[in-house]
């Protein structure tokens, strides 16, 4: 295979959502996987809802998941390129004018309807006179421009479906040019693919029909060489089902970054969930993309769960090694060393709790001392340092023979005393990390 160039392509019209994600990261991985480039392409030429602000979330939400483009173009940049395109259809009969309203072509629909018809546009405007066509100019409507679709099958090797069809007849001729000129998304979108060299499309089911329309389009432009793969891919709804729209703001990207949720998490849940492989943890993206294919996607609607986010958050947290996270824990002051982390991760939902843990180890904390003389009994057979991993259950055991005590009874005061929680890490890995001298003064009710 030539080298894979493969495009995500957001409208800038709000923040991604964990539903955009999903081809984001599918066309990433993809890339990744098959040594390919990505381009991500911002769908701006819809000017009312279209915002630069928009586009500047999106590069950093994508970077955030750790989607690095290798390119990145607008539409609003490429208007002469669709011109062209535009001309070239016009001057092979493809794209013709039209004069209805939408109050026209509504009233229209509806008769077709009482008809018991589809609502396929008629192709009247083809039928007009010269004199009609000047009528219309004459009182000031401009046109609106169709592509003249043939009415063949056509047909396309869906790269997560598997074999597609769509009759043209089936289909209204599609409108490609508005009245006041601007383009709507069909034609732009296949200028882009062909003329960036974009081999592999993949996006969501909701552009399923746009791929009959668009293979014609390109076939009419630069012919059939031109076309490049389509994978479409189901769609991601809410935990009750509803659809997710940029525009409303549906559990976006930047507000699963605020709640503290790892990118990897966001990631291996908006690709895995809905895939033939099980939601699971994972160390990179280079993992992740070892794990998608895109041929065994589920066909139905997936679910996104932010209950089983927030748990596999967690998990992707246990999962990382001291490498991955280094810097981080630098980053928050955190105890210097792999030990730490070993220790505490696991007892991590976000990464923000290391900071929790990082006081228990280097304080200063108040112990919760609830018996005094039990912890002095303890306090008293602390044993000399160097500790180790082997020192809890050697100074435990002294304890225990020292008071009497066992189980539950022994250890939680300990806990309490030591760490000022009822829970947390094994005590095994946390005591050598917080030291004789802090552990003597917290068994003593002092502030260490
Ligand atoms: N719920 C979803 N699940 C998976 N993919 C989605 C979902 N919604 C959109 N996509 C995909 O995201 C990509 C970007 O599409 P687009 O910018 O139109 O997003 P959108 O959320 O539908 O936007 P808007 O709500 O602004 O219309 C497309 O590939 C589209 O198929």
């Amino acid at each position: 295979m030539n080298t894979p160039v493969v495009r995500f392509a957001p409208s800038p019209t709000g923040r991604l959502h964990i539903g955009n994600a999903r081809p984001a990261l599918l066309n990433a991985l993809f890339a990744r996987r098959n040594g390919g480039r990505l381009i991500l392409r911002f769908d701006d030429t819809d000017k009312e809802r279209s915002r630069a602000e928009y586009a500047d979330a999106i590069v950093t939400d994508l970077a955030w998941l750790g989607v690095e483009p290798d390119l990145t173009v607008r539409q609003s940049d490429r208007i002469p390129l669709y011109d062209k395109a535009a001309d070239r259809l016009r001057a092979q009969g493809r794209l013709y004018a039209c004069y209805e309203t939408e109050d026209e072509l509504d009233r229209r629909r509806k008769r077709q309807a009482a008809r018991g018809l589809p609502p396929i546009y008629d192709r009247a405007a083809l039928k007009l006179t010269e004199a009609e066509r000047q009528a219309f100019e004459a009182e000031g409507r401009r046109p609106h421009w169709r592509f003249l679709l043939d009415h063949r099958t056509v047909e396309w090797d869906d790269l997560v479906r598997g074999p597609c069809h769509i009759d043209g007849a089936s289909l209204s001729d599609p409108v490609l040019v508005r009245a006041d000129g601007s383009y709507l998304y069909t034609l732009p979108s296949v200028v882009d693919d062909v003329d960036l060299g974009v081999t592999h499309v993949i996006r969501g089911e909701d552009h399923v029909t746009n791929t009959a329309v668009q293979i014609q389009i390109i076939e009419a432009l630069a012919g059939a060489a031109k076309v490049p793969a389509f994978g479409h891919h189901n769609l991601l709804t809410t935990a009750s089902g509803e659809g997710l729209s940029k525009r409303l703001g549906h559990l976006s990207l930047g507000s699963l970054r605020e709640q503290g949720v790892e990118p990897l998490a966001v990631a291996a849940l908006a690709v895995l969930v809905g895939s033939a492989e099980a939601v699971r943890p994972v160390r990179s993206l280079d993992e992740l993309a070892q794990l998608v294919d895109i041929a065994r996607l589920s066909r139905a609607p997936a679910r996104f769960d932010e209950a089983e986010l927030h748990a596999l958050n967690a998990k992707v947290l246990h999962h990382l090694e001291y490498a991955d996270v280094r810097d981080r824990l630098a980053a928050r002051g955190a105890p210097d060393g792999e030990a730490f982390w070993l220790a505490i991760r696991g007892n991590c939902a976000v990464f923000a709790d290391v900071g929790g843990w990082s006081a228990v180890v280097t304080g200063p904390l108040a112990p919760v001392v609830e018996d005094p003389a039990f912890c002095a009994a303890a306090a008293a057979v602390l044993p000399p340092e160097p500790w180790d991993a082997n020192t809890w259950a050697a100074w435990t055991k002294n304890v225990a023979q020292d008071t009497g005590r066992k189980g539950k009874a022994l250890f939680m005061p300990l806990r309490l005393a030591l760490t000022g929680l009822d829970h947390g890490p094994e005590l095994k890995a946390l005591l050598p990390l917080i030291g004789r001298a802090r552990a003597l003064a917290r068994l003593n009710g002092e502030t260490a």
